[in-house]
């Protein structure tokens, strides 16, 4: 049977909520992270806001939401606090989507509504970039803080109050950085000091850190879906029912945007250093340690790791004795939120492929793991041997003759040439300072130690190497 197309008109009753903040970025992650929390504040009361979604590049999916009238279905999948999980929620927390490609002064013109107070975003770790190119007079400018300057400038030329903008992207300091390249470009664009000191004064970007793994459109099962939910709908997202926000800023957050009042996992504080070093380091860390390993395995998903004895023993090891003992966060807290990552990572109820995962590892790895694996050696005088494993078959998967790699051109190319020149390859990678930040050929025992496992991966495979080691 066909279904309807979810929309208005399918489900009158819905509520309409007058726009509150401009969200830059329209993807699954904005959708079944920030709006549905809106969406949980509207539920209790304690909102009753929308979000007006920005699409920061030309293509999107605001045609495709505008078809369903902006109304998506949320559904969370996963157990949690050893409770299975299964919702499912229509999401009516966004008014509408503005593509600054095709109606840039409908896009200006967010700047005339007073009620427009919060600004957030998500542009994958590549939006919040300067790029010399763009100018005021641009519609749009093609970068998100150029965007971002135009709408703001045209705010403080209307002489109203500024927002309160949060970004959410993977970068440490988001806000910090945003921030930077806005005042770049009001340097770059002669904007003039009684600009930057209403931007300083009167705008307060706050840094966040953002936790709920969102895979997306569940394309596995949209047919069945449907015919449960008795409607189709195009825009669909999956997420685990985990979600956390940690928000550097002003405690008066608190009472304006109520999301903790509402019941969520939200934290205001003045420092997310700690909450950033435990997600970085005990989730996403293991996310990145397993990927190679695991892909040279056979395995296909974050599941199958952990149903898989020899691997996801692996992960329990990596975490407890060479992660933690290398975090400055009581030990506890450390222990508590390792279990809920692991729990995380079994949910059977969603498909988090590891290919996914994979994109830009060598950044990762540099990010995730190398800095405990430094630690590590300097303080216990040997390497921590699972994570340098997992070094070893993250630099095999960089041949890209057993996994395909997806990576920067110039990453690729370093590797090719490094590979080409196979006896040789150990001491060319390691040293080369533009992947990791510094030599690494200087860290006892590191070429010795990664040119046996290169050898051991090679010769018996990842399950045999890994074997020996747990
Ligand atoms: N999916 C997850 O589990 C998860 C969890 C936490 C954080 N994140 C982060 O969120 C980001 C988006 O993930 P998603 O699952 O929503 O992906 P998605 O593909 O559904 O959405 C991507 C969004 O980023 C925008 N975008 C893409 N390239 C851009 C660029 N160069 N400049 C500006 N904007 C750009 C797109 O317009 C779109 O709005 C990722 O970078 C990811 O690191 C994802
Ligand atoms: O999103 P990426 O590609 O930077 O990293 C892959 C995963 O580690 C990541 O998406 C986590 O699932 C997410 O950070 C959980 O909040």
């Amino acid at each position: 049977m066909t279904q309807q197309q979810l929309s208005r008109a399918t489900f009158p009753d819905l509520p309409v909520y007058p726009e509150k903040m401009i969200q830059f970025g329209e993807g699954n992650f904005m959708r079944a992270f920030v709006d549905w929390q809106l969406q949980q504040m509207n539920n209790k009361g304690l909102f009753q806001g929308s979000a007006v979604l920005v699409q920061p590049i030309e293509q999107g999916l605001g045609d495709m939401l505008a078809k369903q009238d902006y109304l998506y279905t949320v559904l969370l999948n996963g157990i949690m606090q050893q409770q299975t999980v299964n919702d499912h929620e229509i999401i009516t927390s966004v008014s509408r989507v503005i593509n600054p490609y095709s109606d840039y002064e409908g896009y200006l013109a967010l700047a005339e509504n007073d009620e427009l107070e919060f600004i957030t975003s998500n542009t994958t770790e590549a939006g919040i970039a300067y790029r010399p190119e763009d100018r005021l007079a641009d519609a749009p400018p093609k970068s998100f803080p150029g965007k971002l300057t135009a709408l703001l400038h045209r705010r403080f030329q209307l002489g109203k109050k500024g927002f309160t903008i949060i970004p959410c992207e993977l970068i440490d300091r988001n806000g910090e950085k945003l921030k930077e390249v806005v005042l770049q470009y009001a340097n770059d664009w002669l904007l003039g000091e009684a600009f930057v000191q209403w931007l300083e004064q009167e705008n307060t970007f706050c840094c966040s850190l953002v936790d709920r793994i969102v895979p997306g459109y569940p394309r596995d099962k949209a047919q069945a879906l449907a015919e449960e939910l008795g409607y189709q709908d195009n825009l669909m997202v999956t997420a685990e029912p985990f979600l956390f926000w940690v928000i550097e800023g002003p405690a008066s957050l608190s009472d304006r945007l109520p999301l903790a009042k509402a019941g969520l996992n939200v934290v205001v504080t003045e420092d997310m250093t700690p909450y950033r070093e435990r997600k970085v380091h005990l989730l996403n860390g293991p996310h990145t340690a397993m990927v190679p390993l695991a892909l040279l395995a056979g395995l296909e998903t974050v599941e199958d790791v952990m149903n898989d004895a020899t691997y996801s023993v692996f992960v329990k090891k990596l975490i407890e004795e060479e992660l933690i003992p290398m975090l400055d966060l009581p030990r506890e807290e450390l222990q508590s939120y390792a279990e809920a990552v692991q729990e995380r990572f079994k949910n059977p109820f969603i498909r988090h492929e590891l290919t996914s995962i994979s994109l830009n590892s060598i950044s990762k790895f540099k990010t995730r793991l190398l800095p405990v694996l430094l630690r590590y050696q300097r303080e216990k005088g040997v390497l921590p041997k699972l994570t340098t494993l997992a070094f070893a078959a993250l630099l095999l998967s960089y041949r890209g003759d057993k996994i395909e790699r997806q990576d920067g051109a110039e990453v690729i190319t370093v590797f090719d040439e490094a590979w080409s020149r196979p006896d040789e390859f150990v001491g060319v990678i390691l040293k080369d300072a533009s992947l990791w930040g510094e030599d690494l050929t200087h860290v006892p025992n590191l070429v010795q130690a990664i040119e046996g496992y290169l050898h051991q991966l090679e010769a018996s495979g990842s399950r045999a190497a890994l074997q020996q080691l747990i």
